[in-house]
């Protein structure tokens, strides 16, 4: 379903394939990049990539048939999307840190950030997931790895977008087809391979405020529900660290 126009550099594709669609591009337009020069990424932070040494892609969605309250999973989905082709294709045991980080033993793989942009044709939604590939130790900070560090050294960023694009495709077009209702896939699915879920996490939020609990549920909403002494209390966004299992 992807018309992926290919670029050697760019700001952000996240921006590119904005633009795009405000122009009235087609849903599947993606642009994939060699370089970014500043990536954005969750929670108003930057996401950097040396030259030709990671998969640097956005795609643009336009889930027409889907209930706006119903997006919020979206980002959830495209972390389901990106665990799935990095097992599929690699065997590396990739799983998810609420909300879509994409973790390898605690360690940073991949990232993403889904933005919405209101274009004339109507609401869009931009998917961009930066993925390391091919760094060394010394070109990555300590808490991330790459697919090469994992033992996946053949792989290229192509070779990933290709198994990337093809489990989007599929989980997109599953979860369009049930208007975006969760539990027709995408949610139990998101369980499975959420490592978040019942452990005793620290919730750090956008500021200084922080939260210790145990992660209890994924809401209907994608939201994480924690469980504070007795209290739950549901969070819409925030950092996760794991503290242990419980
Ligand atoms: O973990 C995060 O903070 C999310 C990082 C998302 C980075 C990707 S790289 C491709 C796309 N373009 C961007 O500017 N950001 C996303």
């Amino acid at each position: 379903m992807w018309q992926v126009r290919r670029v050697e550099e760019t700001g952000s594709t996240n921006v590119d394939v904005a633009e795009l669609a405000r122009s009235g591009a087609a849903e599947g337009t993606a642009v994939v990049a060699g370089y970014q020069r500043t990536g954005r990424g969750r929670l108003d932070r930057t996401w950097e990539a040396p030259p030709g040494s990671s998969l640097a892609v956005s795609f643009l969605l336009r889930p027409r048939d889907v209930p706006v309250e119903r997006w919020p999973w979206l980002p959830l989905l495209v972390g389901v999307a990106a665990v799935d082709a990095v097992v599929g294709l690699t065997g590396v045991g990739a799983k998810l840190k609420w909300p879509n980080d994409v973790l390898v033993d605690e360690r940073k793989l991949a990232g993403i950030l889904v933005e919405r942009v209101d274009t004339p044709q109507g609401a869009a939604a931009v998917a961009g997931i930066g993925l390391n590939v091919t760094q060394r130790r010394d070109q990555l900070p300590p808490t991330a790895t790459s697919l090469f560090l994992e033992g996946a050294a053949g792989i290229q960023p192509a070779e990933m977008l290709e198994a990337l694009g093809d489990r989007l495709a599929e989980r997109y077009a599953e979860w369009h087809d049930h208007r975006g209702d969760p539990a027709a896939g995408i949610a139990p699915a998101y369980r499975q391979r959420c490592a978040t879920l019942g452990r005793q996490v620290r919730v750090e939020f956008p500021g200084s405020d922080a939260a210790e609990g145990v992660a209890a549920d994924i809401d209907d909403t994608g939201r994480l529900v924690l469980q504070t002494g007795t209290e739950r209390r549901v969070i819409g966004a925030g950092d996760i660290v794991h503290l242990r299992p419980v």
